[in-house]
């Protein structure tokens, strides 16, 4: 598993007003957006692309195009939905599937109350979008579902993770073609499996839910 830690002062930035408790909702939501914009660009720095040529209003020159079939993205939901405006503006042609998934804050476990993916995920490249690496549960059950529906590389994208849950994960997929893209690596988990210091619960956050 490759490991990508963000290394940005902008990223910083909108990281710290993010984790503040006193930041609102819409403040939340929209920082969010930006983040994974900004994420984005290198989570997609190996994205299928081939050759066409195009003509300039002055001469004939080569390009490249996005190749088919188009990547895949995956919000979690709920609170991945909060970061696909910031995928899709970066990838505007990418189709997108969801999962549904929350974990028992008791035992920590997830378990998946929705899907609609394609179910052919031969050759395509996927784009899993979760704001929060904690016990690496869901992440990893998500990761699962795109290799056993045929996807043949996966790249997620969180704005934070803990070492627990990046042990776990890399562990889980072994072997595979995964990616993780993270704004920060964040301290450790608390006993109740919450990322330290990180933001709190961000599903709630970005919903305005308590
Ligand atoms: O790594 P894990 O220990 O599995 O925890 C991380 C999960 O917890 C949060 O979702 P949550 O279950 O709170 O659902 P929500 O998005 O509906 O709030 C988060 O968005 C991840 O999906
Ligand atoms: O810190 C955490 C851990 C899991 N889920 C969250 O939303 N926050
Ligand atoms: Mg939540």
């Amino acid at each position: 598993m490759r490991v990508h830690v963000a290394d940005h002062p902008l990223i910083t930035h909108k990281l710290t007003v993010l984790r503040d408790k006193n930041t609102a909702s819409a403040t939340f939501r929209a920082l969010t957006e930006e983040l994974v914009t900004l994420l984005a660009y290198e989570a997609t720095r190996n994205v299928r692309v081939n050759e066409v040529t195009i003509e300039t209003p002055v001469a004939t020159t080569t390009g490249v195009a996005l190749s088919e079939p188009r990547p895949l993205v995956v919000p979690i939901l709920r609170a991945g939905l909060g970061m696909l405006e910031g995928m899709v503006k970066l990838v505007p042609t990418a189709e997108v599937g969801f999962l549904g998934m929350v974990r028992n804050e008791e035992t920590l476990e997830p378990s998946t109350y929705a899907e609609r993916l394609p179910d052919d995920l031969s050759d395509r490249q996927c784009f899993v979008l979760d704001p929060m690496l904690a016990t690496g549960g869901s992440l990893g059950a998500a990761i699962d579902f795109l290799f056993k529906r045929g996807a043949i590389d996966v790249t997620a994208i969180c704005l934070l993770a803990a070492p627990e849950g990046v042990a776990a994960l890399e562990k889980r997929t072994a072997g595979r073609d995964v990616t993780l893209v993270l704004g920060a690596l964040d301290e450790k988990l608390n006993e109740l499996g919450y990322i330290i210091p990180g933001l709190g619960d961000a599903g709630d956050r970005l919903y305005g839910t308590v």
